[in-house]
């Protein structure tokens, strides 16, 4: 076997299926572990989530929570990729374009995050309205 993956310090491509799922399982670990606003919009998605099943939004509108929740937490992940790719390249020194990329990814989860509570808004407004 390759030293690489024996020693779990691969820098080689996959080499089947089952590495590829191990490693973006690991990816997934370390967003949940390591990165306390992921955890956040993790724990507001399965509150939204099981909000709009107990309320019975409907299929349609409980779609639209959804795709709300999953534009968050893609932002949340691209902004966590701009950091982890900026400190990695020049760690902390001082960079203006360093600052533009972190603070345009951390403005892609701000306003994808708006978009979120202006879905939720309208979902949950309606299915209120209705109810009354
Ligand atoms: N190397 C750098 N050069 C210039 N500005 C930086 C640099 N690193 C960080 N900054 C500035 O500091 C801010 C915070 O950076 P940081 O890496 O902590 O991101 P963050 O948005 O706080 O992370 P999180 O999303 O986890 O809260 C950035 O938005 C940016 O304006």
């Amino acid at each position: 076997m390759n030293m690489d993956l024996k020693n779990k310090r691969q820098t080689s491509k996959n080499k089947n299926f089952g590495q590829a799922f191990g490693h973006a399982w690991d990816g997934l670990t370390t967003l949940c572990c390591n990165e306390r606003n992921f955890r956040f919009h993790l724990v507001t998605t399965a509150v939204v989530l099981t909000a709009g099943l107990t309320m019975r939004v409907g299929y349609f509108k409980f779609l639209w929570l959804v795709l709300a929740c999953y534009l968050v937490l893609q932002a949340e992940v691209i902004n966590t990729l701009a950091e982890y790719l900026v400190d990695l390249t020049i760690g902390s020194q001082y960079n203006d374009l360093a600052k533009k990329i972190k603070d345009i990814a951390a403005g892609w989860v701000l306003f994808s995050t708006m978009l979120a509570i202006v879905i939720g808004l309208i979902v949950f407004g309606t299915t209120i309205i209705k109810l009354i």
